[in-house]
């Protein structure tokens, strides 16, 4: 399978060179040349496999022959085995036709763990056939970095540098960045806000000098590698609930906009997905985006779902790529108006393509709080604060009354203890692995969000340069 740019100027011969690259060249996202399909009969075959074999089947179209197939069956194996679910994403009822899918079974207890797990097997691989290594950095507004770090501590072939914006993560999604003791994995708090690491990020990949010195590679859901493995879990869950013979509804809490794309991607090869719902915070730019066609960057407001404090929603992107047709000269002028201005107008045809699909909700703090509050007491259910976001969203989007809507759980509670004890009275606790991680010492570089300080330091203290490949 080939993959193009978002941006037309580049494209990578297969799946390993695209996940290699993390971000396409000329600064655009990759994307599969064309979209593998799951037929009706397909679909309904993938009723009563595992989640490993589903994965199986659903990714190996996306990889073609870059991997070899019994390879790919190892690697899905492994990863998978490290859940702490046998089901790997349990669905839970809720209300008649309301299901959580819990995705935070995962050792870092967030939905990273999914792809996580798979991409640090994968990139290990490619690497390992080219005899080469790689400079991870990634930018986290708390989840992906403890994810990342967790997957690729002590991994020969890799070093991680993962970004946070220093004093806005939870203390636990610190913690899980700043104890791990391997040395090829380094956690930068940065003095500014998920947007501008993830800025430094990106602009560190348009550094062709820099991207060559170091093997440049990335883990954020601009890699291709990521969306593909958080594409299973909409086909595992929709197929529990009926699939093919029966539409499901999505609500997902959105911040990056890679889970949700996840989401479109498995609708787009043929999973009956009714609605996409895109759960927000009070940072809203996706929600402003679809009600007034314009995408526009404001001040980033700290929440109680951190994770989700985000403006410029990487993948959006790629959903503005296909809803216009494969248009990519109109996504480089929507991308210089971001650059230059903070802003762009989307046109109508694009819009009604997309709204065609998605919606999206605001949901602000009372509403979570209140969500959180209210799932406890109905239903029994300890959600926290980003997964609440997505089932308070579920609820007030629209609907057929007959479509069951899975809303997604992307975090575990205990990652969120305070916010949680705030609306719910309960103080939750971190699982046995973990339970002594506030007792850890802690081991970190606070930089300001200068980019060319960021890159000095990363050259300091990668053991990966072209001259140690
Ligand atoms: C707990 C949690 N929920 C939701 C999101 C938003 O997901 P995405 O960035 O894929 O839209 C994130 C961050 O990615 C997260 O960590
Ligand atoms: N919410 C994310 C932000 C980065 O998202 P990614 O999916 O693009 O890695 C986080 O928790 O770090």
């Amino acid at each position: 399978m080939r993959y193009v740019s978002t941006r037309g100027q580049a494209s990578a011969p297969d799946f390993a060179e695209a996940m290699l690259a993390g971000l396409a060249a000329d600064g655009g996202l990759y994307v599969p040349e064309s979209w593998p399909r799951l037929s009706r009969e397909e679909i309904a075959g993938l009723a009563g496999l595992s989640y490993a074999q589903v994965a199986e089947r659903v990714i190996a179209p996306f990889v073609g022959a870059a991997i070899d197939r019994a390879a790919l069956r190892d690697m899905i194996g492994e990863a998978y085995a490290q859940f702490r679910h046998p089901a790997v994403a349990p669905l839970v009822q809720i209300a008649p036709n309301d299901f959580v899918l819990e995705l935070s079974h995962g050792p870092s207890l967030a939905f990273k763990d999914v792809a996580m797990l798979l991409l640090a097997r994968l990139m290990d691989h490619a690497l390992a056939r080219r005899g080469s290594r790689a400079t991870i950095v990634g930018a986290t507004s708390g989840d992906t970095g403890g994810a990342a770090i967790e997957a690729f501590r002590g991994r020969e072939r890799v070093d991680v540098f993962i970004l946070y914006p220093h004093g806005r993560v939870s203390d636990v999604q610190r913690r899980q960045m700043t104890t791990p003791t391997e040395d090829n994995v380094h956690a930068i708090a940065v003095e500014g806000t998920f947007d501008d690491c993830q800025a430094i990020v990106k602009s560190l990949f348009a550094d062709e000098a820099f991207r060559r010195r170091v093997a440049l590679s990335g883990v954020n859901s601009i890699n291709w590698a990521r969306i593909v493995a958080q594409v299973v879990y909409y086909v595992t869950s929709a197929v529990a609930l009926g699939a093919p013979h029966r539409p499901v509804g999505f609500c997902v809490p959105t911040g990056n906009f890679g889970d949700i794309f996840a989401g479109w991607v498995a609708r787009r090869m043929g999973l009956p997905v009714e609605r996409l719902v895109i759960a927000t915070n009070v940072n809203d730019i996706l929600a402003r985006a679809l009600a007034h066609g314009r995408y526009e960057v404001r001040s980033v407001i700290a929440t109680m779902s951190p994770s989700m404090d985000i403006q410029v929603s990487s993948n959006f992107e790629r959903l503005l790529f296909e809803a216009s047709g494969r248009d990519a000269a109109a996504v480089g002028r929507w991308m210089d108006g971001l650059r230059q201005s903070g802003a762009f107008a989307i046109d109508p045809a694009t819009l009604r393509e997309i709204t065609g699909v998605f919606s999206a909700v605001r949901v602000d703090e009372a509403s979570c709080a209140a969500t959180m509050g209210g799932l406890l007491r109905e239903a029994g259910y300890l959600a926290d604060p980003h997964t609440a976001i997505g089932i308070a969203a579920g609820r007030l989007a629209p609907r057929g009354p007959a479509t069951p809507m899975i809303a997604l759980s992307t975090a575990h509670p205990a990652k969120f203890p305070d916010a949680v004890a705030a609306a719910t009275g309960l103080r939750p606790a971190l699982p046995d692995w973990l339970a002594d991680l506030g007792e850890r010492p802690e081991r970190y570089d606070v930089l300001p969000a200068d980019r060319d300080a960021i890159a000095r330091h990363i050259l300091r203290s990668t053991r990966v340069t072209v001259d140690a490949i």
